[in-house]
């Protein structure tokens, strides 16, 4: 018989503080935690490096079939060209379905466990016994974003920041495989007026609910 497991789903578009809750709400109960940002960065990053092109679904399923998760180095996908790139691979079918396995069987196996990302509550988890759909105006993200990259010493321009984000909300949400959105049970957390300990204690408020629910 299967273990029983308990997923957090975490879902939203670009820096909308997913990451940030993920990462809080695995240390606050102990779970394993997967960025799934970083599965797509991972396979862009590989083709760039080894100057493959970024549209050939067959090359860069390839490398999605290759990727181990034990080893996605989060400082070196960070970039904005990576980012940029992994919503160019992130379109492709035979792409998703390589990562979604991996994502599912990272799921599946260990007992708790968040996933971030902007298809687990739709796709990849959607069985998950709680769903969080984490918003901001495009707006506050921006300056989130800008905040974010001047205080680790880089440059960065507010407005370009805005456009960037935008245009890679568009291509996430418009794309025909696993389009960016909530699912129909999510919880919606819009935190443009929240800071992060405010939008930790609603989600933990949400998560705390759920745990409970699947212990009665
Ligand atoms: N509620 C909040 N209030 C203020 N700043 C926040 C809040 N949530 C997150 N941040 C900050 O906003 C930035 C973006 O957050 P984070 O990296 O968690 O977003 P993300 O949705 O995971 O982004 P991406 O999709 O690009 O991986 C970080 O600098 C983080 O510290
Ligand atoms: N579940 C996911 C996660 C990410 N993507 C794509 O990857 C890009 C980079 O993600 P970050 O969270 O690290 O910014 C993102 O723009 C998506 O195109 C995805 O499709 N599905």
């Amino acid at each position: 018989m299967m273990a029983k497991t308990f997923t957090i789903a975490i879902d939203g578009p670009a820096a909308s503080g997913k990451g940030t809750l993920a990462r809080r709400l695995a240390a606050h109960y102990g779970f394993h935690h997967l960025d799934t940002g970083l599965t797509y960065r991972a396979v862009a990053k590989a083709l760039i490096d080894r100057g493959l092109p970024l549209d050939n679904e067959a090359i860069a399923a390839e490398m999605a079939q290759n990727l181990d998760l034990k080893h996605l180095d989060r400082k070196a996908l960070a970039t904005h060209d990576v980012g940029e790139a992994a919503s160019k691979v992130a379109i492709m079918p035979a792409v998703r379905r390589a990562l979604v396995a991996a994502q599912r069987a990272f799921a599946q196996t260990l007992p708790g466990t968040v996933l971030d990302g902007r298809d687990i509550g739709t796709v990849v988890c959607p069985d998950a016994p709680v769903k969080l759909y984490v918003t901001a105006s495009a707006q506050a993200r921006a300056k989130r974003r800008h905040a974010e990259i001047l205080a680790g010493d880089g440059e960065a321009d507010l407005a370009a920041i805005l456009a960037d984000l935008e245009r890679r909300d568009a291509r996430d949400m418009g794309r025909t495989d696993s389009p960016l959105k909530p699912a129909d049970d999510a919880h919606l957390l819009d935190t443009t007026e929240m800071d992060i300990e405010t939008a930790f204690l609603a989600a933990k408020r949400l998560v705390d609910e759920a745990l409970a629910k699947s212990q009665a």
